[in-house]
């Protein structure tokens, strides 16, 4: 990969721009050798390995569809690439724990795959006091992505929900951290093969008796 150059303590910056806004994007975030564990991993999955994604508990197909059409493949210990984001994620939630006593718990994400017109729309990744989802991450792996490839992230205000932020282009190690039940957000339809890691920081708020979403 040429140019690659990761950003300086992209934990601090993350953890600072958390505290100040709620919302952090980071371009090169990641160091090179995960992100290239990712694209290998990728390169091993088949289509095949991709399901639909689900909203909520929600099992209505026809519904969901008109939703989200994204396929997602989700990412565990078992294996060793996979394994490498896990293991870069848990040292996040780590120093963010120590930074910013956020008490986070667990981490769970699925790569997504949005294929040609596939899109998201606007949505919250969970309700205030509904779920314990607390901070969501995206990181993007599309080498080469153009403006005209379509697919950005777009990023609403919290006491507006028709007010836009900002758009985010799925550029390869790109980070996008936010928090969960803050900021609504959407994927415009991507007009290019565009891959991603969605992740979501959960706290432990089982002791509540809560039953979170399934996946
Ligand atoms: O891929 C993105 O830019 C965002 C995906 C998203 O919002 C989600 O999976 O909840
Ligand atoms: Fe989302």
């Amino acid at each position: 990969m040429l140019a690659y150059q990761l950003s300086e303590a992209p934990f601090d910056t993350i953890a600072h721009d958390l505290r100040s806004h709620g919302i952090c994007i980071l371009p090169k975030a990641l160091p090179l050798d995960v992100l290239e564990a990712l694209q290998a991993r990728l390169a091993q999955l088949s289509q095949h390995d991709f399901n639909e994604a689900g909203i909520g508990r929600s099992s209505d197909h026809e519904k969901n569809r008109t939703i989200r059409r994204d396929k997602i493949h989700w990412l565990d210990d078992s294996d060793p690439l996979e394994a490498k984001l896990l293991a870069h994620m848990q040292e996040m939630q780590d120093f963010l724990n120590r930074r910013l006593f956020m008490g986070l718990f667990s981490y769970e994400c699925h790569f997504a795959h949005y294929q040609v017109g596939d899109f998201y729309k606007k949505h919250l990744d969970a309700f205030k006091g509904r779920t314990n989802r607390v901070l969501t991450t995206v990181l993007y792996l599309n080498p080469d992505w153009q403006a005209e490839d379509g697919g950005e992230l777009v990023i609403y205000a919290p006491d507006d929900h028709e007010r836009e932020l900002m758009r985010v282009k799925p550029e390869f190690g790109t980070f996008v951290t936010f928090l969960s039940d803050e900021y609504p957000h959407e994927v415009l339809p991507a007009k290019q093969s565009r891959f991603s890691v969605a992740g979501w920081f959960r706290v432990n708020d089982s002791i509540n008796g809560h039953i979170d979403p399934p996946r």
